[in-house]
């Protein structure tokens, strides 16, 4: 969509207008990082008065969107079709709606907010991940975003296509994406990148998204924060004891426990002073248990490795690997069971009780059993091979880009995850790699592993003994 943008000029009368208040910071230009506010005083002469006041009115969140729809038959239109999902989705509707009346308002021909201009005010350009171009996504090859980032844009396209086809039967919407063709799936792409690197969690509004307070940038050490009053307004305020000049940055926290990973996906930046140290992948059950989708169907949280380093140790946690490395010899079962009302439920035993609900804690569960350092060892190399194939990945990803140094800030940023998700990589596979020594002298374990030695050499003998020895080494 080509879109109609207000100069940032005017701004401080769009918030005049709409009984906004900034007494000590406004928007401006901050060096590689867009927009950003600047103290318009010093700390000493602001003290707790607010540096922003953003009245309840102008912020959006899903009761905003609600009202709209009454307000606006084509919108409600468009949220009875497709919304009513999620506040997230509801806010991004709300927006495409702001973006086609300030640019088409003809064709909407819907009714005027505040958030028509204020997205006028929006950069185009967002650094988030599903913004960058085909080349700079390639650099993520191998990191612990590339899953992460194939599974939003497949979200994203389908969230798109949904919206599209529902607008079909509603005119002004026909007439916008079908008859003109004006609304693009890139736009929302960037619908979703404004929200997620803007949207606040407030204790009474909820999800939302706060103009003029979204222009503050983030720092680990933030001088200010933004709180929720009594009669819903939003306000910015700096924090205690710290020390503002005039036109000096007024930063915010985005949170101090996102991994870099995290960071990139959601605001599209690195913070350099960062002390978290993390990265989560995705882990699939191995591909020749039979019981595969019965484990990934009972298991309720996100079938993952977390591998987290802190105070210069490595420490790696996945319920999931421990429900993977189980078998129905072990005492793992999964049944059906029929309830009085005709359902059917799909329920996980161990050693014959049902644990269904308690499937994100089978580490726990199976901590009893005489086997336990064996699923260890079992977990320990399922993670194993996950975190080398990763670091295989990275280091291909490393030499194709060595032949084609793509300069952007975006592939800067790659090239810095990449480089920091290999560091961990090393050192938990160093960490499991002592874990699995330690696990591999214990007599429990010594004693099941020659058992299964004695097991399988028994079977082997009692084959075809001309089998080429090789074969069976194999
Ligand atoms: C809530 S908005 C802040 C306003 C934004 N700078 C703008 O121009 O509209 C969040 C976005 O600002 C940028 N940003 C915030 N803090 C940053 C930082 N410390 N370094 C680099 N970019 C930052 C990122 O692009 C992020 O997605």
């Amino acid at each position: 969509m080509s879109r109609t943008r207000l100069p940032l000029e005017s701004l401080p009368l769009w918030m005049s207008l709409n009984n906004a208040e900034f007494p000590h910071a406004r928007v401006q230009g901050i060096e590689h990082k867009g927009y950003g506010l600047v103290a318009l005083a010093k700390s000493d002469d602001i003290g707790e008065a607010p540096l922003v006041t953003v009245p309840h009115d102008l912020v959006l969140n899903a009761e905003t969107v609600e009202n709209y729809a009454k307000a606006d038959c084509n919108f409600k239109a468009l949220l009875d079709a497709c919304g009513h999902h999620s506040p997230r989705h509801d806010i991004l509707l709300f927006l495409l709606a702001q973006l086609a009346l300030s640019t088409y308002p003809n064709e909407h021909g819907g009714q005027l907010t505040p958030w028509t201009e204020y997205v006028k005010f929006l950069e185009d350009d967002v650094p988030l991940p599903t913004l960058w171009t085909e080349d700079e996504r390639s650099l993520l090859k191998g990191t612990s975003l590339e899953p992460a980032l194939v599974a939003k844009t497949l979200a994203l396209t389908r969230e798109f296509d949904n919206v599209r086809d529902k607008s079909s039967e509603i005119d002004c919407w026909r007439s916008l994406f079908w008859d003109n063709d004006f609304i693009h799936l890139t736009d929302w792409y960037r619908l979703d990148a404004w929200f997620r690197s803007r949207v606040l969690e407030l204790p009474r509004s909820g999800t939302s998204m706060v103009p003029y307070i979204d222009m503050a940038n983030h720092a680990s050490d933030a001088n200010a924060y933004y709180e929720e009053t009594s009669q819903d307004e939003v306000t910015l305020l700096l924090r205690p004891g710290h020390q503002l000049d005039i036109g000096d940055e007024v930063t915010i926290s985005y949170g101090s426990e996102k991994s870099a990973a995290e960071m990139l996906f959601s605001y599209g930046f690195l913070d350099a002073s960062s002390a978290v140290r993390s990265l989560t992948l995705p882990l699939d059950p191995t591909l020749d248990d039979p019981l595969a989708r019965a484990k990934a169907h009972v298991f309720t949280g996100v079938p993952s490795i977390l591998v987290k380093e802190a105070e210069g140790q490595v420490e790696w946690t996945s319920p999931f690997a421990y429900l993977v490395c189980l078998n129905e010899e072990d005492g793992l079962d999964f049944r059906i069971l029929q309830s009085s009302d005709g359902s059917r439920e799909l329920r996980m035993f161990w050693q014959d009780e049902d644990v269904t609900e308690q499937a994100a804690s089978i580490e726990v569960l199976i901590s009893c059993h005489q086997l336990h350092d064996v699923f260890k060892l079992r977990a320990n190399m399922i993670v194993a091979q996950k975190l080398e194939e990763q670091l295989q990945n990275l280091c291909e990803s490393a030499e194709a880009d060595a032949a084609d140094m793509l300069e952007s800030f975006n592939a800067k940023n790659a090239r810095e995850l990449r480089t920091l998700e290999k560091t961990i990589l090393e050192k938990a596979t160093v960490t499991l790699e002592d874990q699995r020594n330690n696990l591999l002298a214990l007599d429990s374990v010594v004693a099941y592993l020659e058992s299964m030695q004695a097991g399988s050499e028994t079977h082997d003998t009692g084959g075809d003994e001309n089998d080429d020895s090789e074969n069976d080494f194999s």
